[in-house]
């Protein structure tokens, strides 16, 4: 059993007793509009470029069901988060290719140097494609085992409409759009908070050629030394 205690006191403190602050984002969320300009937009895509190349996007399921997501996924990075049938977990392998995911591209490593406000490097990267019907429906990150450091998540392509809830499933949520180049950092009581995507608006940015949006989340899986 995880600890969540400390998440959980966090955001009852920040998130209930007094309605003007309900409405608030649980402690620890933030979201940097624009973090990355164009050319380092461009620049970041080109290093997802090669790691498509090397591991090709699948299609995960869900754990049980078998129910295929209407993401698709990779990683880069030590560890990989996959799901399928067993259920969810980090691996250091493609679940298809059986190659080890390829490395975590400089650019992000710095990028979390800057963002995540944690002394210890990523561990893995999800990369997930969005084409113009996918979702992602309302979760939280919870299979890593250190709640610590942030998850700093960022947004290439088209704009979606992003949902934001508490750390019970139950809570009221928020939705806000992220842009290409957003970047938005789930830290402190955050860090357990549910999310999810709701929908994708085409035609909304120009990086990506044909269209869709791609996010990458960053995140540290394995304790801190
Ligand atoms: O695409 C996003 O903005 C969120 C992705 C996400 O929540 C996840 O991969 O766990
Ligand atoms: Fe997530």
């Amino acid at each position: 059993m995880k600890d969540l205690s400390g998440a959980r006191t966090g955001f009852a403190r920040a998130g209930t007793p007094m309605k003007h602050h309900f409405d608030q984002p649980p402690e620890g969320f933030r979201i940097l509009p624009g973090r990355l300009d164009r050319p380092a937009q461009e620049a970041l895509l080109a290093d997802i470029r090669a790691v498509v190349e090397a591991a090709p996007p699948y299609r995960p399921q869900m754990p049980r069901t078998g129910k295929p997501f209407s993401v698709r996924m990779t990683n880069c990075g030590a560890l990989g988060w996959v799901s399928d049938r067993a259920g969810y977990r980090y691996q250091s392998v493609h679940p298809e290719t059986g190659r080890p995911w390829p490395p975590m591209p400089q650019a992000l490593m710095d990028l979390w140097r800057a963002v995540a406000d944690f002394p210890h490097p990523p561990e893995a990267c999800l990369v997930n494609l969005y084409d113009a019907d996918a979702k992602l429906g309302l979760h939280r990150d919870e299979d890593e085992d250190e709640f610590a450091a942030p998850v700093v998540s960022v947004s290439l392509g088209d704009t979606c409409l992003f949902r934001l809830g508490g750390l019970a499933r139950a809570d009221r949520t928020r939705s806000l759009r992220l842009s290409s180049g957003d970047i938005v950092v789930l830290g402190g009581a955050a860090r357990l908070a549910y999310h999810g995507v709701d929908r994708i608006y085409p035609g909304t940015s120009t990086l990506l050629p044909g269209g869709g949006r791609i996010n990458l989340t960053l995140r540290r899986v394995t304790p801190a030394p």
